[in-house]
């Protein structure tokens, strides 16, 4: 029902927001955000787009909902040509995006009930919807304050009730639950499957939270540096890391390397502060924890862990251009 081919967006070289520095320099090349992406969106599926910091995925989410237009590629939804049409999406799509700012001089109650107005609600029913999903999200009480004057996740949660408002066939979901409690994660995804069984509502999903990702997503598209490097649901992605484990060593101060087997492990491991990190199969990962809780490392040891892999694992294996998908 969502296809995209082909996807190309650059932006020019000296307006870049991460890569400044460089872009600066004469010369410097245009960046290539997107670079031939290619996606099918199911009906009713929640589908997540996971990759780190500047891989290209705001870019293609606006590209995706009508407000950024392609340099190449076709993208069509429920039938439509976004491409050629793009003013069509604002029907189609509930879009959260990262920012709120358009939002933050109303109350709770009246963005719910102006998102319901434009989406071409008649001012009763914006009202009832507006009720009924901010009674369904626990923001009844705080439904008087202005936005600007919640905390990071109440306002997150204000924005997306106001994108529920004028029910809408899809949703996109930009980092939805950054900055709110577990309570409010929930409400989140207790109304997000609720649309779903209820009228087959698709959900597309960008996240950096790869717990999140493993437990809400149907279907996931790892990007890196603007392409889709790997695309099946979480379980079939981390099939491809099978027998392999992660353990973490975190020490007390210095690791000892007067001892051989820690010199060793330092050459295989991530190192961050007192942390190393190592991806290693099953029964070495078994024989290192051995090692390291009888012998005379165990001293310097503060704590380890032993776990399965998730999707970070699945990302670094598939040779992805950052140390890892989290948020800096
Ligand atoms: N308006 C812009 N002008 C110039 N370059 C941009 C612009 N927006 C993004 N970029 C660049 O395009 C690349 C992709 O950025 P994008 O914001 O799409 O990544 P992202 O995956 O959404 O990152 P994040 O997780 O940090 O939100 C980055 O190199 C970024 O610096």
């Amino acid at each position: 029902m969502w296809t995209v081919r082909g996807l190309v967006k650059h932006y020019p070289a000296g307006r870049t927001r991460l890569r400044r520095r460089s872009a600066d320099a004469p010369g410097a090349a245009p960046v290539r955000a997107n670079d031939g992406i290619d996606l099918d969106v199911r009906r009713g599926e929640i589908f997540g787009l996971l990759g780190p910091n500047g891989a290209g995925k705001s870019t293609l989410v606006r590209q995706l909902t009508g407000l950024l237009r392609p340099d190449a590629g076709s993208i069509t939804l429920l039938g439509h040509d976004l491409v050629a049409h793009p003013e069509r999406a604002a029907r189609l799509i509930g879009y959260l995006g990262q920012e709120s700012t358009a939002l933050d001089e109303l109350t709770v109650a009246l963005a719910a009930e102006t998102t319901g107005r434009l989406r071409g609600l008649a001012p009763g029913t914006a009202r009832a919807e507006r009720d009924a999903v901010l009674d369904e999200l626990g923001l009844t009480d705080i439904a008087q304050r202005p936005l600007k004057r919640l905390s990071g996740g109440q306002r997150r949660l204000a924005c997306f009730a106001a994108a529920l408002v004028g029910e809408r066939p899809v949703l996109v979901l930009d980092e939805p639950t950054t900055g709110m409690d577990p309570v409010a994660r929930r409400a989140v995804w207790a109304a997000v499957d609720r649309r779903r069984a209820e009228r087959g509502t698709t959900v597309l999903l960008v996240t950096h939270n790869v717990i999140e990702a493993e437990t809400v997503l149907d279907r996931v598209a790892v990007i890196d540096r603007g392409k889709v490097i790997a695309c099946d649901t979480p379980a079939g992605l981390k099939a491809m890391v099978d027998g392999e484990v992660r353990l973490d060593l975190v020490w007390r101060d210095e690791p000892p390397l007067e001892l051989p087997e820690i010199t060793a492990l330092r050459e295989q491991a991530e190192t961050a502060g007192r942390r190393w990190t190592l991806r290693l199969p099953q029964d070495r990962a078994r024989a290192v924890v051995a090692s390291v809780t009888a012998g005379e490392a165990f001293a310097a040891l503060d704590d380890f862990t032993l776990a399965t892999p998730s999707l970070e694992d699945v990302y670094l294996a598939l040779g992805g251009s950052q140390k890892g998908l989290v948020k800096a």
